[in-house]
């Protein structure tokens, strides 16, 4: 069990139960317009908004301290994203995860660029106080904060070694496994490792999604959009639920944009469309295999 209150960990549930709780997720985003606000990066904030409004969420961008505060508790939940900083993050940062966990609100982290300049690593490590409900990163990315939040063990020896090569990541995401689980087990919430085929786990199970398509790394902000359409799930569902829906969501999409588009720039489109059209069956029809976060090695 988590140290943290803010997220309760999940019980074990089946395939099939969290197959219905995905669908549920899908068609409740629809039917309820939710809020999730975001302090996020300048260079894909737009494609963030457009993703979250595509499958049915509000979002709201800020910068500010108060706001975040503010945004905390207005949000279901809330997005934050490291991947351009500005000094006054150094506040905002930690507020709005303080101001999430007065208030009882998941918040989804997003640790890109992990390694560059050293206001990145300061608020990963003053975030630790207050985690977030859902860690969406790269496989370098959650290696990084396993090694940042002390809980690497021998986690990284899995690793490159090379950290993340600016926002892309040098490692597999079988690499960050150990690291992932263990994040969660600190967190009690869920982390998603992305990559050719995503990761995500609760520190008790362990699923895997294929889909998506090679033209997701050929845009900037899929991974930036899938953090923030994580949390309008999280305005909803629980953070392993959330965040398996976020990823069936995005493979989904991604392959089918990918049939449709004449390269990246039509991808894009074409991407957006597809989230905007996605169903929820298909959704809980996604490629997705299920294993025991215990046949994970121990840290
Ligand atoms: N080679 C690939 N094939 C299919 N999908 C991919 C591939 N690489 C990344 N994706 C998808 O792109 C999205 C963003 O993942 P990723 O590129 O790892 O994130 P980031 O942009 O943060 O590095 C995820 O939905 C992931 O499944
Ligand atoms: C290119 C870049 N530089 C700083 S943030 C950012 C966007 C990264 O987006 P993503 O991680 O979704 O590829
Ligand atoms: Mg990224």
């Amino acid at each position: 069990m988590s140290e943290h209150s803010t997220t309760t960990a999940s019980p074990t549930r089946t395939e099939a139960e969290l197959r219905t709780l995905m669908a549920r997720a899908v068609r409740e985003v629809r039917e309820t317009n939710p809020l999730a606000p975001s302090i996020t990066n300048t260079v894909t904030q737009n494609f963030v908004a457009n993703a979250q409004l595509a499958v049915g969420g509000s979002a709201a961008m800020v910068y500010l301290p108060d706001e975040g505060e503010c945004v905390a508790a207005l949000g279901g939940a809330v997005y934050i994203n490291l991947g351009t900083l500005l000094p006054v993050y150094e506040q905002t940062v930690p507020a709005t995860a303080r101001a999430c966990a007065a208030a009882g609100k998941p918040w989804v982290l997003d640790p890109v660029g992990i390694g560059i300049g050293s206001l990145r690593t300061q608020l990963i490590e003053a975030v630790r106080e207050n985690p977030p409900a859902i860690l969406r990163g790269n496989a370098s990315e959650i290696i990084a904060v396993a090694e940042l939040w002390g809980l690497a063990g021998n986690s990284s020896d899995d690793a490159s070694g090379d950290g993340p090569r600016g926002v892309d990541s040098t490692d597999s995401v079988d690499a960050a496994e150990r690291a992932a689980v263990a994040c969660a087990r600190f967190t009690g919430g869920a982390v998603a490792v992305s990559g050719a085929t995503d990761l995500v786990t609760d520190g008790a199970q362990v699923a895997r999604l294929s889909g998506g398509s090679p033209l997701m790394t050929c845009i900037t902000g899929s991974g930036c959009s899938l953090g923030g359409v994580a949390a309008v799930y999280a305005c909803v569902a629980d953070p392993f639920v959330a965040a398996l829906t976020a990823i069936a969501v995005y493979n989904l999409a991604g392959l089918r944009a990918a049939e449709a588009c004449s390269g990246s720039g039509s991808f894009q489109v074409a991407f957006l469309d597809a989230l905007y059209n996605l169903t929820a069956e298909e959704v809980a029809e996604a490629p997705l295999i299920l294993t025991d976060a215990s046949d994970t090695q121990a840290l």
